[in-house]
């Protein structure tokens, strides 16, 4: 049983979205009758164990405050970074509990089920991530367009989030990274960095990351199958 309010989340919403090549940043396109962050907070508003949310936005962000969401007591709107790792950094700042979670404002298909997992099994030193098992022939390509080799995929995973670890370890693990110079691209990423051996989380494929113009489609689909599940 995990302790009532004993995580913080906090939710990297300071991109771009360069890649969706939206008019928007994508994490305020429409989805399934909100946008896709209030759709993401609504996942992890629910939930006992998250005591407050930590939303990182870009400084010069003018949709956040005109949604209804914004005035909900337990967020705290705070000033995101360059890069997704600098935006976390500058969350983790905010964080007053001992355990956080760390969740892409741009994955809103997050199930209860798995995120319930990645909690329970978030509390200890390692810490631990969602992540799905590669379904594909993995191949390494050789920069011009063709096969290097397979990569075996016995062992091989996607990382998703939410990520959850002791919060005092990440934020010295995420800010002695980045000040080496390391490309973060995710909080396992710097714990790996500073000696850690996050555990993985088997969760469902369809917490995908918006990223690209066909996945808002099939996020909405999925939202939607989430939702009659429930009836
Ligand atoms: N400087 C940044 C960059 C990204 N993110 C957030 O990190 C999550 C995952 O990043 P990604 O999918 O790469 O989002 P973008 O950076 O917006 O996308 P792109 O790389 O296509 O520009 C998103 O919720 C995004 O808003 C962030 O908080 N701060
Ligand atoms: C954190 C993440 O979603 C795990 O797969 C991913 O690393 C985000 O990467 P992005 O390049 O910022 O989308």
């Amino acid at each position: 049983m995990i302790p009532d309010q004993s995580f913080t989340a906090v939710v990297p919403a300071a991109g771009i979205g360069s890649r969706m090549a939206a008019e928007i940043p994508k994490q305020y396109l429409p989805l399934a009758g909100c946008t896709v962050l209030e759709q993401t907070l609504a996942r992890l508003l629910n939930h006992p164990a998250i005591g407050r949310i930590i939303v990182a936005t870009a400084e010069q962000d003018p949709w956040f405050e005109r949604l209804a969401i914004a005035r909900e007591p337990r967020i705290l709107r705070v000033n995101g970074g360059r890069e997704r790792a600098d935006s976390v950094l500058n969350a983790l700042a905010h964080v007053e509990t001992d355990w956080v979670l760390v969740h892409d404002a741009a994955r809103p298909c997050l199930h209860r089920a798995d995120l319930d997992a990645v909690l329970a099994a978030g509390r200890q030193p390692q810490g631990a991530l969602l992540a799905s098992r590669v379904r594909d022939t993995m191949k390494r390509g050789d920069g011009q367009g063709a096969i290097s080799s397979s990569v075996p995929r016995d062992e091989l995973w996607h990382a998703l989030t939410p990520q959850c670890f002791a919060t005092a370890p990440l934020r010295q693990a995420l800010n002695d990274a980045l000040v080496a110079g390391c490309a973060i691209t995710d909080e396992a990423s710097a714990m790996e960095w500073a000696g850690f051996h996050p555990r993985l989380v088997e969760g469902r494929a369809d917490n995908i990351k918006i990223t690209r113009p066909e996945d808002l489609g099939l996020a909405g689909f999925f939202l939607q199958q989430m939702n009659e599940s429930k009836l």
